[in-house]
């Protein structure tokens, strides 16, 4: 074993991906004046779109053997699994069931995007590897981070 890793290095690791969704924001219980006040022109009826761009965070030890914290070749097929097949190309309102009760805002986004790969990570998860951050580009300026609070 390298001698570099003979004690336990904690390393953070990182993928982007991007995906393009549409929404409208919009809360049933507030009236249309109030989800104008609120949401202007984000309340607009028709919806509107963003690219997003994700950034994943792991968390861990890297394992000695393999150099790895976790192989960002198969934190990739994770992701065009579990995000771009449920989010790329779609109506975050209408067609993601889990955001059909909520108003789609990017924390909301955020925290369901964590869940989603928590679950999936807790699945494989038989080395010291932990998701760190979920960190979401709604636009090129705003942008919001979770970290599983
Ligand atoms: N806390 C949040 N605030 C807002 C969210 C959100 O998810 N969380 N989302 C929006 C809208 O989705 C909106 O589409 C964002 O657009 P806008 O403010 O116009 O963003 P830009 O960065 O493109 O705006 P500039 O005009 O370039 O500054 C609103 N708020
Ligand atoms: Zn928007």
């Amino acid at each position: 074993m390298n001698e570099l890793l003979e004690k336990p290095r904690r390393v953070y690791v990182s993928r982007k991906i991007e995906f393009n969704a549409a929404h409208r924001l919009f809360n049933p219980d507030f009236t249309d004046e109030e989800n104008g006040e609120i949401y202007g022109k984000c309340s607009n009826k028709n919806g509107h779109g963003h690219n997003y761009l994700l950034e994943i965070t792991l968390y861990g030890v890297v394992d000695p053997a393999t150099g790895f914290l976790f192989d960002l070749k198969e934190l990739k097929a994770i992701l065009e699994e579990e995000i771009i097949e449920r989010f790329d190309h779609r109506n975050l309102n209408l067609d993601v069931p889990e955001l059909r009760e909520c108003v789609p805002t990017t924390e909301v986004l955020a925290v369901l995007i964590w869940d989603i790969l928590e679950q999936r990570l807790r699945n494989i998860n038989n080395r010291e590897i932990a998701l760190h951050e979920v960190k979401i580009y709604e636009t090129g300026k705003n942008s919001v981070r979770y970290l599983g609070e």
